[in-house]
């Protein structure tokens, strides 16, 4: 299968995206450590994986990104434990506008900091062998969410961040490509937040606005989304690439380049 002998990550693994992927990948034949804060559901994730596809190609360490001596701990002990890692998919994020913090602590820096870790061990420079960086920001990565600013502007830098990086890896030689997926609503349980106060705050009220932009866009099933990220991570001419995700397909962001950024005159 195309990914036999291949290593992967996947942060925020036990459930939703990060499990979907994680799935996708055993099943098209990598070994996959799920790192995830929720030890109870990671461990019966792992449980369920390691029935369908065995113990030697699935692995669980209890993992917050946004804690650096957890982070790299972790995938020091999965570099141990499979011998490498080719493939790392930064997935883990939340939403709180109140704690606005800490969704800038896992949002953006536990992308920063997994990209930097991963880049650090594949980089052909190191020895490493190259590989595949897939950092997940969402469609407000490119359009805003007016009742929820911070998620907004944390998915806004994953994009950023990881379109810069691609294109220093490329121009530094690493061999590692480096591209990012931007879903528009999959059914998970990050929506939740859009129902809790405790979470949105001052956002609250406009809730409704993102509730009507969810029923215009509808919902996706996580499966949907773990096969457009596959096509993306088996596509060795991607690099920089920002791929949208909706109900009505998959499509490539035509980003503008410096002198044709659209503006009107003054
Ligand atoms: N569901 C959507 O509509 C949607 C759309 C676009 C992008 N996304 C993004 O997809 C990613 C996955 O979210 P989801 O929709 O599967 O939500 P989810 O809440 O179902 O899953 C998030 C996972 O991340 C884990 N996590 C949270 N904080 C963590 C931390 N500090 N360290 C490690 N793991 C942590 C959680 O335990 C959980 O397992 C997020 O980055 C989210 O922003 C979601
Ligand atoms: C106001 C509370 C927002 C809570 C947000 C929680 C989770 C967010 C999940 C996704 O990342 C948001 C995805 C898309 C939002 C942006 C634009 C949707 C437009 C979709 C379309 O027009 O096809």
């Amino acid at each position: 299968m195309a990914l036999d002998g291949k290593v992967a990550v996947v942060t925020g693994a036990a459930q939703g995206l990060g499990k979907a992927f994680a799935e996708i990948l055993l099943q098209n034949g990598a070994k996959v450590a799920l790192l995830d804060v929720n030890e109870k559901e990671g461990k019966s994730t792992k449980a369920a994986f390691e029935a369908e596809f065995g113990a030697s190609r699935t692995l669980f360490h209890v993992c917050d990104v946004s804690s650096e001596e957890v982070f790299k701990d972790a995938f020091q002990k999965t570099v141990q434990h499979f011998g490498r890692v080719d493939i790392f998919c930064n997935n883990a994020g939340i939403t709180n506008e109140v704690s606005w913090e800490k969704t800038i602590e896992i949002n953006l820096k536990g992308v920063v900091r997994g990209t930097y870790m991963a880049l650090e061990h594949m980089k052909t420079e190191n020895g490493g062998g190259g590989g595949v960086i897939i950092n997940v920001a969402s469609m407000a990565g490119v359009v805003h969410l007016a009742g929820a600013p911070i998620y907004t502007a944390t998915k806004h830098a994953v994009v950023g961040f990881s379109r810069a990086m691609a294109e220093f890896s490329a121009a530094a030689g690493y061999g590692v490509r480096i591209c990012m997926l931007c879903p528009a609503f999959v059914r998970t349980d990050i929506l939740n937040a859009l129902k809790e106060k405790d979470k949105l705050g001052e956002f609250f009220r406009l809730k409704h606005l993102t509730e009507n932009l969810l029923d215009v866009a509808g919902l996706m099933e996580t499966s949907d989304v773990a096969k457009v990220f596959l096509q993306m991570l088996l596509d060795d001419s991607k690099n920089g690439a920002a791929l949208l995700v909706t109900p009505r397909g998959a499509a490539y962001v035509d980003f503008p380049a410096a002198n044709e950024i659209p503006c009107s005159p003054l």
